[in-house]
């Protein structure tokens, strides 16, 4: 099986050169598991019988390191020198540069936090009652977070305006997600003792694992389906 790897030193942190990786992977591919350090996306159709790309970040003492590895199964060995590696090799080079620029123009970017609720092996989510292009869909309660504020404090505040609990913010999960304005949605897992209610949202669900994709996600939440899994087998 052909395999192609490039690396790229990124002044900006892992969850962002992640995050970078799976914008440009998505426009391209199927991204078919994400994690804070990297991805693995699909490669549907070109000149080979299967393709895989994976993005994999490593923090070292100058910056994070991306790794980029593109692997296929050829159709023709004899033609696949000629015709598939030199365009493979063509892509990659393209995530791999097109991700360290986007990472570190969009260090320092604003953050939308979103939080994970977890009870009874289950995550909290909500459904959005407006604006009219986004009303129905589901999404992790969160917002903004406002200049001044940490972003455990803006998850303090959401949960309490949007779900009239008081939550205990913990560590981030997952990679970060660049949304179509530019702003990074970071998730944060959370603990409560209290009653979420649905103050500013249509309706509330505690899904399992198995009911994740019986509801029509935010397209950035959709991205992050697989560690919304993870958490939820731990
Ligand atoms: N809260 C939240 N926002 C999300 C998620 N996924 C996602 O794409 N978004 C987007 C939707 C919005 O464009 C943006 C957050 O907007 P928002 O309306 O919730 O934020 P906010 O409360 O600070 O807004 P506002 O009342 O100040 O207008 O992030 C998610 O899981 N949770």
């Amino acid at each position: 099986m052909p395999i192609l790897r490039t690396t790229a030193l990124v002044d900006a942190p892992a969850r962002l050169v992640s995050a970078a990786v799976i914008e440009l992977a998505s426009s391209r591919s199927e991204v078919v598991d994400v994690h804070e350090s990297g991805m693995t996306a699909v490669l549907r159709e070109g000149p080979f019988s299967s393709a895989r790309l994976t993005g994999q970040c490593a923090v070292t003492g100058a910056g994070t390191l991306l790794t980029c590895e593109l692997d296929w199964v050829s159709r023709n060995a004899v033609l696949d020198g000629f015709t598939v590696r030199r365009p493979m090799l063509s892509l990659l080079e393209a995530v791999t540069e097109g991700a360290k620029a986007r990472a570190e123009a969009l260090t320092g970017a604003r953050v939308v936090v979103g939080t994970a609720i977890v009870r009874d092996r289950r995550l909290l989510a909500q459904q959005r009652a407006f604006p009219a292009e986004v009303a129905g869909l589901w999404e992790l309660p969160g917002g903004r977070v406002e200049p001044g504020e940490s972003d455990q404090e803006a998850v303090r505040r959401e949960c309490a305006e949007e779900l009239g609990i008081t939550v205990v913010p913990g560590e981030a999960v997952g990679p970060d997600v660049i949304l179509p304005s530019g702003k990074l949605l970071r998730i944060y897992r959370a603990s409560t003792d209290g009653e979420p209610v649905a103050v500013e949202h249509k309706a509330l669900r505690w899904l399992s694992a198995g009911d994740l994709t019986d509801v029509d996600w935010l397209p950035a939440d959709r991205l992050l389906l697989p560690v919304f899994r993870t958490l939820l087998k731990s």
